[in-house]
């Protein structure tokens, strides 16, 4: 069992800034070794490679409706009354097949996305024509030398309802930048192009889990003393959405060889171990505890708030594997995780931009902050009118409390008040972390 005994910290004891703790996160992450997958196995990972096409989409010219191929000169001055008469001279569908040569007065009946015959300058979609006349046996012309014909009513100019060989992607463009991430539609264009594989930065596996006796499973029933928990829901749901394949191991007794044995069983498994609770002057605070046996992983006091205590280090076989242990207050647990596990988890998945995206916000309530802490704040931006060069406004949701999980969820953005600040007034411009990114 833990001891019993808190470990309290010397009252001078250092405390270190965000931006110190950050720096020391990043330098200890790489980006993971590349690998070539299969494209649905690819998904969600950032390309490590520019990708080429080798040949041109389309691949020939081809009609964008179903109609006639026709010569332009055969259609000139068509109309209703007036319609050009043109023998149907091939039935073409899409896929491969022997093509008819187009002459002056022939038309071809063709599909939508079927090869433009030779000969051929436009498409007149079928509703432009009277649908054509024995067209079972044009099916057969080329065999048969049926007769069919149809009535073209309109002109058709040159290149209409024609998708022109590389029209899309011509042969030797770089469709896709190494960096990128492939969500469904560079999936399809590299299905598209011909790319069966493809060489990407591998999405970070990372383990998520909670410490604490109190913890139940969220669904089971809260005894005395105990709540649900909630921690490892968040942090690996945030994982998943910074680009990890995350699994979530749940909540471990505060029993060290409880611990030891889950975190032994996940290293070799993963590349990044994130923990909450259990990393302050508790007597039960066991992380702390058996982390500090792996000797790697180092329990600092940030100058933060939320988020004071955090761990990080390295632990298993050769110290190789990245953990971020977080403060157990969920509101500390979820910032801690914004603002140093999820550019970790991007820095190893390749990401050139691993940072939220931060802007400027008038803030239109007055807000305390501790001194010499960075204080995160819950708050709700609402962005500038489109056009409007002025910054947009936020406003805090909730109080201060790393308990307060109703506001959190409220909340689109972190407002940051800097250590020196104790004090601001309504109006103040304050910086805002956006937490809701549009795309990575
Ligand atoms: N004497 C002091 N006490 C505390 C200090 C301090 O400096 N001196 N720091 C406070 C701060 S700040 C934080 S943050 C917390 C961090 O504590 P732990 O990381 O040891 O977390 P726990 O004690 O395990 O839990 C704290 C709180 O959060 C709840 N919790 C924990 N895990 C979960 C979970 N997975 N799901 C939902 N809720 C969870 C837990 O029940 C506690 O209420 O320490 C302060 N104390
Ligand atoms: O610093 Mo703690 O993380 O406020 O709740």
């Amino acid at each position: 069992m833990p001891s019993s005994e808190a470990r309290v910290p010397s009252p001078d004891a250092r405390m270190w800034s965000v931006d110190e703790h950050l720096a020391d996160v990043l330098a200890a992450v790489r980006p993971l070794a590349p690998v070539e997958l299969p494209l649905l196995d690819a998904q969600g990972c950032l390309l490590a490679e520019d990708i080429v096409a080798t040949g041109d989409l389309p691949p020939f010219d081809n009609s964008s409706m179903d109609g006639y191929a026709v010569r332009t000169a055969d259609t000139d001055g068509a109309t209703e009354r007036y319609p050009s008469v043109l023998a149907v001279v091939g039935d073409i569908a899409a896929g491969p097949g022997e093509l008819p040569r187009i002459s002056s007065g022939q038309a071809a009946r063709i599909m939508t996305g079927a090869p433009l015959p030779p000969g051929a300058e436009g498409v007149a979609p079928v509703e432009w024509t009277d649908g054509g006349s024995g067209l079972a046996a044009a099916a057969d012309r080329m065999a048969a030398r049926a007769s069919a014909e149809v009535q073209v009513f309109r002109p058709v100019e040159a290149g209409a309802h024609i998708r022109r060989r590389g029209s899309d992607v011509a042969a030797g463009d770089t469709v896709l930048a190494a960096g990128s991430v492939l969500g469904p539609t560079r999936i399809g264009l590299l299905a598209a192009i011909g790319r069966a594989t493809v060489r990407v930065c591998p999405q970070p596996r990372v383990a998520v889990l909670s410490t604490g006796s109190e913890l139940v499973p969220p669904g089971e029933p809260v005894g005395p003393g105990q709540i649900s928990e909630s921690n490892s829901y968040a942090l690996t749901a945030a994982a998943r959405e910074a680009g990890a394949v995350a699994h979530r191991i749940g909540a471990v007794p505060d029993d060290p060889d409880r611990l030891r044995a889950v975190l032994e069983e996940q290293l070799g498994r993963v590349d990044l171990i994130v923990t909450s609770g259990g990393v302050s002057v508790g007597a039960y605070d066991v992380v702390k505890q058996v982390l500090e046996q792996y000797g790697e992983v180092d329990f600092r006091r940030l100058r933060m708030q939320p988020g004071k205590p955090q761990g990080f280090g390295r632990i298993g076989p050769g110290a190789g594997i990245p953990l971020l242990a977080l403060p157990g207050n969920p509101v500390s647990a979820y910032i801690s995780f914004e603002l140093f596990v999820r550019p970790a988890i991007r820095a190893m998945a390749g990401a050139g931009q691993v940072h939220r995206p931060m802007v400027r916000a008038v803030c239109t309530a007055s807000l305390r902050s501790p001194a010499g802490r960075r204080q995160f704040l819950r708050g709700s931006y609402r962005p500038p009118a489109p056009g409007r060069g002025e910054p947009g406004t936020v406003a805090p949701v909730g109080g201060p409390g790393s308990h307060l999980v109703g506001p959190l969820a409220q909340a689109n953005c972190l407002i940051v008040v800097g250590e020196e600040t104790t004090a601001t007034d309504p109006g103040a411009l304050l910086h805002v972390v956006l937490l809701e990114e549009p795309s990575r």
